[in-house]
């Protein structure tokens, strides 16, 4: 980075630098800039001493600005300067060090404005402090635009990290997350809350019989008929390999268990077919059966003691000889 002029005696002006545009006075905005250098960068070459609180203004080619490459907030975001635009005004208003490392992407030429000019301008010449107005008010537009953005997304993760890929069926991070709150909300409002775990019957040999994939699909089919048979305002879940949840609110003992008659009665008649095979025809597979253990919330139940009664129930429906529900 050399010294190859300074604004004075080049022929740039001041209608040439974006945040000085528009002033009463351009002859008097360009006696204070008179002796700022202008520095010449070679394509790639970094400007030294940017951590100083300092205006750059880009006279003529292209920087790239990479935001504060060192607090940690870095975000990765890269900007390009062009000419007329500037860098450095938030080190020089805050009167910190200048965190972003700035590269000439091609040869260009930049002014240099010291912190202590900065200020001299604004006291001096209105224009600048008008324009760093509406440079900082476009600039926290755009950074809540994008604060807004990352937001949906960061939601949007949130909640795909909280689905089961196989299933579709949330996931056991899903109901670490709600059981507790769903549990409290009914000792709250001392409405009911029923719990039915149900696992697939005799599933090892279904793999080994059919092999893991006809295994997966067996567990979607399995999936499909939870979510087709539950109201909105209940839930499915995929508790562990080839054992689910269901959460029903506001649902009584009685009112579970032909719930969980009717769950098991649809997974039995559910059609299970093989991959799709070679020529596209899908071969059918012999149906799968599910065991349904039925727990209802009691007063003080913790969600644990909740799940381990549900668990028992499935246990006892194992025992009685699978493809049943129980209480
Ligand atoms: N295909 C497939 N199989 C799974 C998955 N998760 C667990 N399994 C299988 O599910 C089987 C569960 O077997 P077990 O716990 O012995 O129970 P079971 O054979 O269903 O017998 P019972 O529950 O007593 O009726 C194991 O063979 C697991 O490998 C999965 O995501 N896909």
């Amino acid at each position: 980075m050399k010294q190859i002029s300074t604004f004075g005696s080049s022929s740039y002006q001041i209608s040439d630098l974006q945040l000085l545009r528009n002033s009463d006075d351009d002859a008097a905005v360009a006696r204070l800039l008179a002796n700022c250098p202008i520095m010449q960068l070679e394509a790639e070459e970094a400007v030294t001493e940017a951590s100083r609180a300092r205006l750059y203004i880009l006279l003529r080619g292209a920087l790239s600005v990479a935001n504060d490459t060192r607090t940690g907030m870095a975000d990765g975001t890269i900007s390009k300067i062009l000419p007329g635009e500037s860098v450095g005004e938030q080190s020089v208003l805050d009167e910190e060090t200048n965190l972003s490392s700035i590269t000439a992407l091609e040869r260009s030429e930049v002014l240099v404005v010291e912190a202590d000019l900065v200020w001299q301008l604004i006291d001096e010449s209105n224009v600048l402090a008008r324009n760093l107005l509406r440079l900082l008010s476009f600039r926290i537009r755009a950074a809540n635009a994008q604060l807004r953005r990352r937001q949906k997304l960061g939601e949007f993760y949130r909640q795909l990290s909280m689905i089961d890929g196989l299933t579709g069926l949330y996931n056991r991070a899903w109901l670490n997350d709600l059981l507790p709150t769903m549990v409290a909300t009914a000792h709250g409002s001392n409405a009911p809350l029923a719990l039915i775990m149900i696992d697939l019957d005799h599933f090892k040999k279904f793999n080994d019989s059919h092999g893991h994939l006809a295994g997966d699909e067996a567990l979607r089919s399995a999936a499909q008929v939870l979510s087709g048979a539950l109201r909105p305002t209940d839930f499915a879940v995929r508790y562990g390999g080839e054992e689910m949840m269901v959460l029903l609110p506001d649902t009584n003992g009685k009112v579970a268990l032909a719930v969980a008659e009717r769950l098991c009665e649809r997974m039995r008649q559910a059609e299970v077919f093989d991959g799709v095979r070679a020529g596209g025809v899908r071969q059918p597979l012999p149906h799968i059966t599910a065991s349904l253990g039925v727990a209802i919330l009691q007063p003080q139940q913790s969600e644990h003691d909740l799940i381990q009664a549900a668990d028992a129930a499935l246990y006892r429906a194992k025992e009685l000889g699978r493809n049943q529900v129980a209480a």
